[in-house]
C-alpha cells in the first residue's frame, strides 16, 4: 500500500498541494488524472523524494521515504518523469542495464543481463536493441524509457504520462503490460493520464486532483461521471458504459 499523510507542498510562496492524504492499494493500476498545473508531477517528485517532503508523510508498504536508505528507496519506488532528457551515446540494452544499477552498482550479473533480455521481450524493443538512443523516434525512445524503469524491478511504479508520443498500438499494449504486472507481480503503478478513456479502461483506481488538492477517489465506474469531469475540466461529456467501464465523449453543442 501507498500512504499519503497530510501532504502539502509549497515552491516559493505558492502552496502547490495541498493537504494530501490518501491509502493506494497495492498490486493495482492507479490513474492520476486532473487538468494542467493540478500538481499531479509535483506530488510525484515529492513521493519519489526527487524533491524534499515539507509537511506530512509518505510510506510505500513498510518503507517511510524520509528515513529510507538511497538504495532501498530505488529498490522500491522507479518514477518516470516527463522530462526525460538521456545523455550520452547509449545503446538501447545499455540504458536498460542502467534500470538495474541499484543491484549490480556498476558490475552486472547474469541475472542482471537475463532482467534487459526479459524487458526487451517484453516490450518489443528487439530491433531496437542495438540501436543508440539518438538515432530513435520520439515514442521509441519513450518506450525505451519505460522499459529501463520497470528494469528496476520495484514493486512500486510511478509513470507520469508514459503514452506521451505513443501510437494508439503501443499505448494499449503499454496499458495491457501494466495491468498484467500489477496482476502477475503484485506491482502497483500509479500512472498520470491525460486520456480519461485510457483511465477508465485499464486503471483500477481513478485518483481526481484540482489545484493541488485530491477531489475523488473511486473505481473509474464510480467517479468518472459528467459531474466530476465538468468540476475536473470544464468540459461537458456525454458517459457511455462499455462493459461495465465509462467511455466519455466530448459533447458537441
Ligand atoms: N519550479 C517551479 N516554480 C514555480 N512554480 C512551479 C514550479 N514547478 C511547478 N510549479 C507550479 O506548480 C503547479 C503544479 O505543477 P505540476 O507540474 O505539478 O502540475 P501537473 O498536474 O503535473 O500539470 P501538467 O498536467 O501540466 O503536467 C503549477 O501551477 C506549476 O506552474
Amino acid at each position: 500500500m501507498i500512504k499519503l499523510d497530510n501532504i502539502s507542498h509549497h515552491i516559493g510562496k505558492q502552496q502547490i498541494l495541498h493537504d494530501i492524504s490518501l491509502s493506494l492499494p497495492s498490486a493495482q493500476v492507479i490513474a492520476l488524472i486532473g487538468p494542467n498545473g493540478a500538481g499531479k508531477s509535483t506530488l510525484f517528485s515529492v513521493m519519489a523524494r526527487l524533491q524534499p517532503l515539507q509537511s506530512g508523510k509518505v510510506m510505500f508498504g513498510e518503507h517511510d521515504i524520509v528515513s529510507c536508505p538511497a538504495r532501498t528507496l530505488a529498490k522500491t519506488v522507479a518514477m518516470l518523469g516527463q522530462d526525460n532528457q538521456v545523455q550520452g551515446r547509449l545503446r538501447v540494452h545499455e540504458l536498460l542495464m542502467f534500470g538495474r544499477y541499484p543491484y549490480h552498482q556498476g558490475q552486472p550479473s547474469a541475472e542482471d543481463e537475463q532482467k534487459v533480455q526479459e524487458m526487451i521481450e517484453r516490450f518489443e524493443l528487439e530491433p531496437l536493441a542495438e540501436r543508440f538512443l539518438s538515432t530513435l523516434s520520439g515514442g521509441q525512445r519513450q518506450r525505451v524509457l519505460i522499459a529501463m524503469i520497470v528494469c528496476q524491478d520495484t514493486p512500486y511504479l510511478l509513470l507520469d504520462e508514459p503514452l506521451n508520443n505513443l501510437d494508439m498500438y503501443h499505448a494499449g499494449r503499454l496499458m495491457r503490460e501494466l495491468r498484467e504486472l500489477s496482476c502477475s507481480q503484485q506491482k502497483t503503478v500509479v500512472i498520470v493520464l491525460h486520456d480519461i478513456n485510457q483511465a477508465a479502461q485499464f486503471a483500477d483506481t481513478v485518483v481526481m486532483m484540482k489545484t493541488g488538492q485530491v477531489m475523488a477517489v473511486g473505481q473509474p465506474v464510480d467517479v468518472i461521471t459528467k459531474d466530476t469531469i465538468k468540476d475536473l475540466y470544464n468540459v461537458d461529456v456525454t458517459v457511455l458504459n462499455h462493459q461495465g467501464r465509462p467511455v466519455i465523449v466530448d459533447t458537441l453543442l
